[in-house]
């Protein structure tokens, strides 16, 4: 299937974005972030769009920006975190090479620290990453083709594993 060398999926703090540029680089290709593309498209941060709009109409968005990035990118494509709740999502990313980055709560905790720029935080950052790392972890391991540990690991040693793993040059 034509498409995303590797589409990253998993929690907020997993590394996603991070990962997926320096697969980038070692590919030398282009990176794409879902986030990125409904922010370029609002021309509004996704923690404004949350507070403004709503999450369900976020989610729209977000479902609209990962099927034009599997259609049209051939880089790497780095997912939002809730973007696999979405079905029809899953659907689309039957065929894709998809990478489910793994991380546990205190390492997620650690990376996304207290800044506000993810919205589902707010109020609580341990209790919130808790709730929804139990809730999504089955919906993670469904979608993907590839598992990978982060935790306690660099994002270079996260993507030098995927590297070996998906050995493409
Ligand atoms: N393996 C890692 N170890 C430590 N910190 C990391 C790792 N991967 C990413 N980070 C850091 O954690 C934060 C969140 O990473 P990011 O790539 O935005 O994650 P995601 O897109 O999955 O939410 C960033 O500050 C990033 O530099
Ligand atoms: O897990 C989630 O529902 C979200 C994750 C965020 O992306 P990252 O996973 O890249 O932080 C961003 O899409 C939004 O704040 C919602
Ligand atoms: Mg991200």
């Amino acid at each position: 299937m034509s498409g995303p060398r590797a589409v990253l999926v998993g929690p907020m703090g997993a590394g996603k974005t991070t990962v997926a540029a320096l697969l980038a680089d070692a590919w030398g290709v282009a990176a794409r972030d879902t986030d990125q593309d409904v922010e370029a498209a609002e021309g509004r941060s996704v923690s404004d769009i949350f507070v403004d709009s709503g999450e369900a109409r976020f989610r729209e968005l977000e479902a609209a920006a990962v099927a034009a990035a599997l259609a049209e990118h051939d880089g790497v494509l780095a997912l939002g975190g809730g973007a696999v709740l979405d079905p029809a999502t899953r659907e689309r990313l039957a065929g894709h090479p998809v990478v489910y980055l793994r991380v546990g709560l205190a390492d997620a905790v650690k990376r996304v620290g207290l800044g506000t720029s993810r919205p589902l935080l707010i109020g609580g950052v341990r209790s919130r990453i808790k709730a929804l790392l139990d809730e999504r972890a089955p919906v993670y391991e469904s979608v993907a083709t590839l598992v990978v540990d982060t935790d306690g690991r660099t994002a270079q040693q996260v993507a030098d594993e995927i590297l070996e793993a998906l050995h493409r040059d």
